[in-house]
């Protein structure tokens, strides 16, 4: 493997959304031997630009759930925010939905509040061109035209890489995509059953814990 991609929440971090120092150790070794780490995430880019930074990771970002890719100090915007806008407004006359904060900061889809049942806003946007994510998190309306498989892999060819090469790692249904599109699938050991169902392997540690299992096991081989 040439490369490791992994999602942010509910992988790299906990419930509480903070991030775990075996993940972080493991992902600077990888650093350290001229692995090139991957962020990808269903957050705007300014935070996983910032959490990249604070990491030490060196790949491309993948943000917005595939809307939005950072890759060559390039932003590039794929995801068509209009068809969330109007999944938002169908919405907005059936249930007291509530945009996440920093919403105003989101440039290819819209994130909601998980107040509303994931079901319901399923049901309720049967007729729409929106993907339905629940990240556990909050619940995105995202351009079924792109997703965190599509980034990845528009990331990878910007390192030059194919994807592969990579190592994915994810928690949720956000992942099920960029776990599809990488070579080596791995779900951590909280991930919801539907990813666990696609992935090559799920590590027996949770969270963090569960990355730098994976990233011993797999390529740091100890
Ligand atoms: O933003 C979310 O809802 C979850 O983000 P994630 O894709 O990093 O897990
Ligand atoms: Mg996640």
């Amino acid at each position: 493997m040439k490369a490791v991609a992994v999602d942010i929440d509910g992988t790299i971090t906990d419930t509480a959304r903070k991030l775990c120092p075996e993940a972080l150790k493991a992902i600077r070794m990888l650093e350290s031997r001229g692995i090139p780490v991957i962020l990808a995430t269903g957050n705007i880019l300014c935070y996983a630009r910032a959490a990249s930074v604070l990491i030490g990771t060196s790949g491309g970002i993948v943000a917005e759930n595939g809307g939005v890719i950072y890759a060559d100090e390039e932003v590039r915007v794929l995801g068509n925010i209009q068809k969330a806008l109007d999944a938002y407004g169908h919405l907005r006359r059936l249930y007291p939905v509530r945009k996440v904060q920093f919403s105003e900061l989101r440039v290819s889809e819209v994130a909601l509040t998980r107040e509303v049942p994931e079901e319901a806003i399923k049901e309720a946007l049967r007729d729409f061109d929106v993907e339905v994510y629940d990240t556990g998190f909050a619940i995105h309306l995202t351009d079924p035209a792109v997703s965190k498989g599509s980034g990845l892999e528009m990331v990878a060819a910007s390192m030059g890489l194919d994807a592969s090469r990579i190592m994915a790692i994810g928690d949720s249904e956000n992942d099920i995509e960029f776990l599809e599109a990488a070579g080596l699938k791995v779900a951590v050991a909280n991930a919801d059953p539907e990813l666990r169902e696609v992935a090559d392997y799920v590590t027996a540690a949770p969270y963090g814990d569960g990355v730098a299992e994976a990233i011993h096991k797999f390529i740091l081989k100890g």
